[in-house]
């Protein structure tokens, strides 16, 4: 039978673990806070800052929401992320993506203090993460919690055959990095493949695990499997249909002719956007920890 990994029940548990370690804090004098700056009009962004807001309010965490104007020059983005970067109230900074076209995404997210930097999308922390578990300050919280997922499943990463599929910043290129680290989570053999990828099915019909992290709905088939193996689907699409809210989400894999293949696989919605939001609170905590230099116990 295939397992069909519940995204919502492990995030659920990480925030029920890290409440001790919230505990722990405000103990200490210490209220671990988030901040989170949208300047866009993307729809689905307004979604997703709003859900950290609800998980923050869930878990203790002080959520601080920022909202800026879209057409606002670049200037006051800096501005407030100046602010956020010397407010000792805020030990943790997510500026969401995209941005409006005046401001540059890279710069912007450099303009976070690394140590504030809970997307982990400073070019510190990626060096650092790069640099290996001994140097690392945070992981990005989409691979770290795909990580937390095969963990929970018994998913073995050593020795398996893992091909990611899309190199982003933010989700492909860290994944690939993390799978083939070597620790405990890593010791994958990890191929990347990309738009410029010639034969894309040779790549994933040799893989004991699949992340796919496209952004085209329904882009990876059962047919492009191998038999046994572990999915992990990132992909979050919007496609219309006649439901309440005029859309439906999707996958980048296909579940319904995946799932008759593979071993395990994670659901959209439900499987790695949940784990997403959970190890951004994972990450405030560490943050707030390190900032005060109170120890505290991650899950
Ligand atoms: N669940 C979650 O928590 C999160 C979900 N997402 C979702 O994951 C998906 C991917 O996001 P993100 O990584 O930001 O997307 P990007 O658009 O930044 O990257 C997509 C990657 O896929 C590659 N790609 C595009 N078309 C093809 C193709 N035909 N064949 C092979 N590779 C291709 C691109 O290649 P190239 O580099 O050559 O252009 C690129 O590397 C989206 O659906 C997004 O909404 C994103 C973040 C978190
Ligand atoms: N600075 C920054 N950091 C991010 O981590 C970041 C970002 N920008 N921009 C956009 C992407 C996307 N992303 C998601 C997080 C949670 C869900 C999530 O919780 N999804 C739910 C359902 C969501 C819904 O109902 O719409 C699920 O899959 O079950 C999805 C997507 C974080 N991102």
């Amino acid at each position: 039978m295939t397992e069909v990994i519940d995204g919502n029940a492990v995030a659920a548990e990480i925030r029920e673990d890290l409440s001790d370690a919230i505990s722990t804090l405000k103990q200490a004098g210490t209220v671990p806070g988030l901040a989170t700056v949208l300047m866009s009009d993307d729809p689905a962004s307004e979604t997703y800052v709003s859900m950290k807001q609800r998980d923050c309010e869930e878990v203790g965490i002080n959520g601080i929401h920022v909202e800026l104007d879209n057409d606002a020059p670049a200037d006051e983005l800096y501005e407030t992320i100046a602010d956020l970067n010397a407010d000792d109230e805020v030990h943790g900074i997510l500026v969401q993506s995209p941005l409006v076209e005046q401001v540059n995404e890279r710069e912007a997210f450099r303009a976070v203090t690394p140590e504030k930097d809970v997307d982990c999308f400073h070019p510190e922390n990626v060096g650092r993460m790069v640099a290996g578990p001994s140097h690392a300050r945070f992981k990005p919280c989409t691979p770290h919690g795909i990580l937390k997922l095969l963990e929970q499943y018994d998913v073995e990463t050593e020795g398996a055959e893992a091909v990611v599929v899309g190199r982003s910043n933010i989700v492909g290129k860290p994944m690939a990095n993390l799978l083939a680290q070597n620790d405990d989570t890593g010791n994958a053999t990890v191929t990347v493949c990309h738009s410029r990828t010639e034969n894309l099915e040779a790549h994933t019909k040799r893989a004991d695990i699949v992340v796919a992290a496209v952004g085209v709905p329904e882009f990876i088939d059962g047919t492009m499997l191998k038999e046994g193996a572990t999915v992990i689907d990132v992909g979050i699409n919007r496609v219309d249909a006649e439901t309440e809210k005029g859309y439906e989400l999707v996958g980048d894999v296909e579940f319904a002719s995946a799932r008759e293949v593979a071993d395990t696989i994670t659901p959209v919605p439900g499987g790695v956007g949940p784990m997403t939001r959970a190890m951004l609170l994972w990450n405030t905590v560490k943050a707030a920890s390190e900032q005060t230099g109170v120890d505290v116990a991650l899950p």
